[in-house]
């Protein structure tokens, strides 16, 4: 998510149209500017019900917060190999009321389905990330997803935008107030785990963060006729250190996740959080746990709702691979840079697969 500090550039972006609104309109062929090209395309076995990533670890939280030691051991092993093997896992028994998390989806749905011209009183300017729109756009020829999006930034409140908070639906900001505050301290419990997993200390990434930044995004992808010519969300890794995704009930599958080269669906599991590594533990870990490459597809008939966190270091925070993941067999890949920097880099590129993250890579020739 940009720093405030960010200004709108005189990008041009060229006409926009709103998928929604595509998707009433009936119409009999897809915009071109949403058919990717041939290499882009899923293939259709990549959408098909076969290709679940059934091995995405399912981490449970409840044996880890409250476990025995046994308990406790065993499901941070799992989470270290779910972040080595992976960059994904599920967590269940994560503290989150459902009634919370289906207040939030009712919120989101509720202002998805508001009409064009009142979403559009909060618009995501080119070449900025908040608002509602579509974002990561930076040219007239650039391919556009079939999803319509609306972010925001939550922490610090320097990041907050006031003129994007919507008033409508009524509960819209404080259901967001509060969910984003347990998902803020779900994001530190993670991380404190996390740190455990790598053999560190608990507190070591809370106090390196500093005051964390975090952001929401609601992606809504309505149904496509021709969900194979068309991609959801394009294939990006995350700019955070940890992402947090929720998924409407009854949506379609849809997160794909680059596995062995090949493109895997997550299968939903109700009431379970998706979480993956960002490019943040990518740096700091010196590619211990990476960052993985992730995509979103559409469906003929169904639409599909995600609902996603980024949470990340404050932006002075210098960052660079941890010394205790740096030795003779594991030389050093990345150059420690400024997070501010490293995330307006990626707030002002298209996503790309894992290009973004080439800003900090040692090239090794
Ligand atoms: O909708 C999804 O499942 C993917 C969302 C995502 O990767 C993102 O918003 O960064
Ligand atoms: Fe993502």
């Amino acid at each position: 998510m940009a720093p405030l500090t960010l200004q709108p550039s005189p990008i041009k972006v060229g006409h926009i149209d709103d998928v929604q609104e595509l998707r009433k309109s009936k119409l009999s062929k897809i915009p071109q500017r949403f058919v990717r090209d041939l290499a882009e395309r899923p293939s259709l076995p990549a959408i098909s019900e076969s290709c679940f990533a059934s091995g995405i670890p399912v981490i449970d939280l409840s044996r880890i917060v409250n476990g025995n030691p046994d308990e406790f051991y065993r499901e941070i092993l799992m989470l270290k190999t779910a972040c080595t093997d992976w960059g994904f896992f599920q967590v269940i028994s994560h503290g989150i009321d459902i009634s919370m998390l289906e207040s939030i989806e009712t919120a989101a749905m509720d202002f998805f389905n508001l009409p064009l011209e009142e979403k559009q009183k909060y618009p995501m300017a080119p070449g900025t990330v908040q608002g509602y729109g579509q974002a990561f756009v930076f040219s007239e020829d650039q391919k556009l997803d079939w999803c319509n999006m609306f972010a925001l930034g939550i922490e610090p409140h320097y990041m907050r935008n006031p003129k994007l908070w919507p008033t409508k639906p009524p509960k819209f900001r404080e259901t967001i107030e509060i969910y984003q505050t347990e998902i803020r301290n779900l994001c530190k419990k993670l991380m404190k785990y996390i740190a455990i997993s790598l053999g560190l200390r608990g507190e070591v990434f809370e106090e390196m963060f500093g005051a964390a930044v975090q952001a929401i995004r609601m992606n809504y992808y309505p149904p496509c006729p021709r969900p194979d010519l068309v991609l959801g969300l394009s294939p990006h890794s995350d700019g955070s250190a940890l992402t947090v995704l929720q998924q409407g009930k009854g949506s379609s599958v849809g997160l794909q996740i680059l596995n062995n080269n090949k493109w895997v669906s997550v299968k939903p599991i109700p009431n379970a959080l998706i979480v993956n590594i960002g490019d943040t533990i990518e740096v700091l870990t010196n590619g211990k746990y990476k960052s993985v490459e992730h995509r979103a597809v559409t469906h003929k008939e169904k639409d599909r709702l995600s609902i996603v966190t980024f949470y990340a270091p404050s932006f002075e925070v210098e960052l660079g691979p941890m010394p205790q993941f740096v030795d003779e067999i594991n030389p050093i890949k990345y150059r420690r840079y400024n997070h501010g920097d490293y995330s307006k880099h990626y707030v002002t590129n298209k996503l790309q697969g894992k290009k973004t993250l080439e800003f900090a890579k040692i090239s090794t020739f």
